[in-house]
C-alpha cells in the first residue's frame, strides 16, 4: 500500500508519516524542501521523538520522497497511490491541486482506482477545500467522473510538533499526544480504516471542539506571551498572569461548545486542562512566533478566534477575553512572519479597527471589533 503525504514537514513526519507508516504503508512525501528531499529519498527513514521523560526515538521506515515541483512525478504518484494525505498549511492547498489534479485524470485514464484523499490541516473542511481547488481545475465531466472515484473526508490532526533544531534535517521532536479524527460519512463504502485514528459520522463537533480549545488557547498563549516579551509557550505558560488569562480565553470557547454541542462540561473542564498542562510540556521547546504565525489567517472569520466569538455572541455568551485575544494578535508585530507585517501595515493604513474588520470580515462598528479595540488602545498604555 502507497500513500503519497503532500508537505514532509513537522505534522507531515513527525504525525501522519509516523501513523501512516505504522499503519503498514509505504510512504511518499512530496514537497519543494529540496534537501528535504534528497535526504529522505537517500536515508527512506527517519526519527521521531517523542517529548517525554526518557524519551527513545521511533524509527521511521519504507519512506521516500518526490519534488513537489516536478509536476509528472506529482501526478505519477496521485495516479497510482492508495491514498493522499496533506499537511502543507490550509492556504498553500492551491498550489497542490494542479499536481492532484493532473494525477487524478492520469488515475481516470487508467481506470479509476477509488482513493481517498485527506487534508490534515488546522482548518474546518480543509478536505472539501481541496475538492474544491481540485475539481475547478477539470472539465466539466472529468469533474464528475473524479468525484465519483474520489473521496475528499474531512478530518481533524492534533499533535503539538514545534520548529525542529536538530543537527539531522530529518529527526523531529513531537509531543506524546495525538489524535487524528477522520469524517466516515465523507468516505467511500466499504473503506478500509486506519489504525490510530479515530472514525466518526459528524466532524463539526470534533473539529471545532480541538480548533476552539487547543488552536484558541494555544494562539492565545502566543500573543499574551510575544506582548511580554518571552520568547516561548513554555515561559508564557509559567506566567501566572498569562496562564490564568488562557483559561480565560478557553472557559468562553468551553461554554459557547458546551451550549453548541451538548459536551458534559466535567469533561470538557478536564479537556480544558490536559491541553493547557500539553501547553507548558518542559520536554519541548515551542517559539511563540511559531503559534501566533500568520495572524490574518488565525483573525480570518472561520478561524480559532472569531469564530467561536461570533458563536458565543450568537448563543448569548460573553466573548470579552476572546476580544482580548483579538487585540493581542492585533498586537503580534512580528517582523519575521509576512502576514504580521502585513497586519501592521493595515493597522497604519486603516487604523485598529479597520484592520480587524479587514481580516476578520466584520463589520467596523461591529461589537467585537470595538471590544478589541479598546483593549488594543489599553494595551498601547501599559
Ligand atoms: N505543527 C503543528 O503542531 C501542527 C500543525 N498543523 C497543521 O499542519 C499543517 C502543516 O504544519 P507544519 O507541519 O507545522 O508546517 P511545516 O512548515 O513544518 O510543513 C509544511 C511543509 O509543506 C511543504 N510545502 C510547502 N509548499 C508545498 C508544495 N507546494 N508542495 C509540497 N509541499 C509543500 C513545506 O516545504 C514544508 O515542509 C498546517 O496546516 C498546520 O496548521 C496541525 C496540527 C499541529
Ligand atoms: O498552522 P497553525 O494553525 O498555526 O498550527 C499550529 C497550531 O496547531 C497546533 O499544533 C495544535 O494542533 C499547535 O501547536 C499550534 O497552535
Amino acid at each position: 500500500m502507497k500513500a503519497v503525504h503532500f508537505g514532509a514537514g513537522n505534522i507531515g513526519r513527525g504525525f501522519i508519516g509516523l501513523l501512516l507508516s505504522q499503519g503498514g504503508y509505504e510512504v511518499i512525501f512530496s514537497d519543494v524542501n529540496e534537501r528535504i528531499v534528497e535526504e529522505l529519498k537517500q536515508r527512506g527513514e527517519y526519527t521521531v521523538t517523542l517529548a517525554e521523560e526518557g524519551a527513545s526515538g521511533i524509527q521511521v521506515t519504507g519512506v521516500t520522497a518526490i519534488d513537489g515541483r516536478d509536476p509528472a512525478a506529482v501526478a505519477e504518484a496521485v495516479a497510482s497511490a492508495d491514498l493522499i494525505t496533506t499537511a502543507v498549511g490550509v492556504n498553500i492547498l492551491k498550489h497542490i491541486a494542479p499536481g492532484i489534479a493532473a494525477g487524478l485524470k492520469l488515475r481516470l485514464q487508467r481506470g479509476g482506482e477509488p482513493l481517498h484523499l485527506i487534508a490534515c490541516e488546522n482548518a474546518i473542511g480543509a478536505s472539501a477545500k481541496l475538492k474544491e481547488q481540485v475539481l475547478a481545475l477539470l472539465q466539466p465531466e472529468e469533474a464528475a467522473a473524479v468525484s465519483a472515484m474520489a473521496a475528499f473526508p474531512d478530518s481533524a490532526v492534533d499533535r503539538i510538533v514545534p520548529l525542529q533544531h536538530h543537527e539531522d534535517p530529518l529527526a523531529v521532536t513531537v509531543e506524546p499526544f495525538y489524535e487524528w479524527v477522520i469524517n466516515r460519512s465523507q468516505m467511500l463504502p466499504g473503506a478500509e480504516e486506519l489504525p490510530g485514528v479515530h472514525y466518526v459520522d459528524d466532524l463539526i463537533p470534533f473539529i471545532e471542539r480541538k480548533l476552539f480549545t487547543v488552536n484558541t488557547g494555544h494562539c492565545s498563549a502566543a500573543y499574551a506571551g510575544y506582548s511580554k516579551g518571552y520568547a516561548t509557550i513554555q515561559e508564557s505558560m509559567k506566567d501566572e498572569d498569562i496562564a490564568a488569562f488562557v483559561q480565560s480565553v478557553l472557559k468562553e470557547s468551553g461554554d459557547m461548545l458546551i451550549e453548541a454541542y451538548g459536551f458534559h462540561r466535567a469533561e470538557h473542564e478536564a479537556y480544558i486542562l490536559k491541553i493547557i498542562d500539553r501547553f507548558r510540556n518542559p520536554y519541548l521547546t515551542d517559539e511563540v512566533v511559531r503559534v501566533g504565525r500568520s495572524p490574518l489567517r488565525k483573525l480570518s472569520h472561520e478561524d480559532r478566534l472569531v469564530r467561536p466569538a461570533l458563536r458565543a455572541l450568537e448563543l448569548g455568551l460573553p466573548a470579552q477575553r476572546l476580544a482580548e485575544a483579538m487585540a493581542l494578535a492585533l498586537r503580534f508585530d512580528e517582523s519575521s512572519d509576512p502576514e504580521a507585517t502585513q497586519l501592521q501595515e493595515s493597522i497604519r493604513e486603516l487604523g485598529p479597527a479597520g484592520a480587524l474588520a479587514a481580516a476578520s470580515g466584520l463589520p467596523e462598528e461591529h461589537p467585537l471589533v470595538a471590544a478589541a479595540v479598546s483593549r488594543y488602545d489599553e494595551l498601547a498604555k501599559l
